[in-house]
């Protein structure tokens, strides 16, 4: 477990923050200058912090008070930026041993190999950086980061300057990295759809402190909670597949209710997180019928939040988990929607983008990353 506590002032702007990091992806989740970059910093060792203090399992980075500050080059962190940085010069092999290069002699390694599958690079091994494409290079710094034996990843929006076609194309790889290996991984993002697809916990900065933390579901299922606007709301539902039907959609449970989706190359039995985007969700008081929709999910709403222009956004508890739906104001009184109150949320099949469905459940997980009873 990764823990960060963190004070620093720059003129106009005050940075206070303590969080942990459990082992898989912590997303530090927020809006431009809200601190993300500023916390990276101090835990590279790139800035050194009016005071705090950064421990890992087997380590102390940091503690003012006690003097100690390692040079950015023995923290033993592995990175993730949003272009690759691989060495031209070197085939990608080359590239993936420089990692190894760095890792102490003692230190626990990642073999090369399972490196590999992991993330699918075994046939690029040869070739250098000049002939990869942006996501394959993504999947080799990846790697290199992962060989170094780091004690944490850091990840600075490595998405970001990729398209869809190839954030697609990296999101499994990352997914994989966060279930199949115990680093703890610190991932900035200001995407809310990455956080549904990929963070273990959440940890949302504004102005330069925590205002929520938590696992995805329980934050991103909180309307008080939209650093990017409540336009990209969207809560987050932990599901399994149940079957395939013969007309190309894809069954799930989630917590007993089904849901249909677009087919979802996934077996029967896979747990999978759905990410609903609250711009996709209607409200009913009653059970409407007649309708083309094919998701409809009783609940009781939870909360709803009202903000200055003509939107609201209202959180439904339902057997299937939270869900976030945004509607007109206008719509909450007509609905009379108030806290307690019962409604169903109806869902559009067709609404659900494949690059909104990952793998992994999205429940609440204990500090050692085991999912709570
Ligand atoms: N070296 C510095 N000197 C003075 N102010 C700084 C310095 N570095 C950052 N700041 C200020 O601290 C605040 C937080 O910046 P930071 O880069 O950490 O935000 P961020 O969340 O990473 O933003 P973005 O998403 O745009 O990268 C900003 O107001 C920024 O202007």
């Amino acid at each position: 477990m990764l823990e960060i506590a963190l004070a620093h002032r720059f003129e106009g702007f005050t940075l206070d923050v303590a969080f942990a990091a459990p082992p898989g992806i912590t997303v530090l989740f927020g809006r431009s200058g809200s601190g993300k970059t500023t916390i990276v910093n101090a835990i590279s060792g790139l800035l050194r912090p009016d005071a705090g203090r950064i421990s890992t399992a087997d380590a102390v980075l940091l503690d003012t008070q006690k003097g100690i500050a390692l040079p950015p080059h023995r923290r033993r962190i592995g990175y993730v930026f949003q272009e690759g940085r691989l060495f031209p010069h070197l085939t990608v092999r080359q590239n993936l041993r420089y990692g190894a290069w760095f890792a102490p002699k003692d230190a626990p390694r990642e073999d090369l190999g399972r490196v590999v599958d992991l993330l699918g690079i075994g046939h690029l091994l040869e070739r250098r950086p000049s002939a990869l494409s942006g996501g394959e290079k993504q999947r080799v710094a990846i790697g290199r980061a992962l060989l170094c034996a780091p004690r944490l990843i850091l990840a600075d929006e490595p998405l970001a300057s990729l398209d869809d076609a190839r954030k697609a194309e990296i999101l499994p790889y990352l997914e994989r990295l966060r279930d199949e290996t115990a680093i703890p991984i610190v991932y900035v993002s200001h995407s809310a759809s990455e956080v549904a697809r990929l963070a273990t916990t959440v940890v949302v900065l504004e102005r330069g402190h925590v205002v929520r933390k938590g696992s995805a579901a329980e934050v991103m299922g909180d309307p008080a909670v939209t650093p990017t606007g409540a336009r990209e709301a969207g809560a987050i539902l932990a599901a399994r597949v149940a079957r395939h039907h013969e007309d190309g959609l894809t069954e799930l449970d989630a917590g007993g209710e089904t849901l249909l989706l677009p087919r979802l190359a996934r077996p029967p039995g896979a747990a999978v997180r759905v990410r609903v985007a609250a711009n996709d969700v209607l409200l009913a008081r009653t059970r409407p019928e007649g309708l083309s929709a094919l998701n409809i999910i009783e609940g009781v709403v939870a909360e709803v939040r009202t903000g200055e222009g003509p939107g609201a956004l209202v959180a439904l508890d339902t057997a299937a988990g939270r869900v976030l739906a945004r509607i007109t104001r206008r719509s909450v009184a007509a609905l009379a929607l108030a806290p307690g109150v019962r409604a169903f949320a109806v869902l559009k099949t067709v609404a659900i983008a494949a690059a909104d469905v990952g793998a992994g459940d999205a429940a609440p997980r204990s500090a050692n990353g085991d999912p709570l009873a």
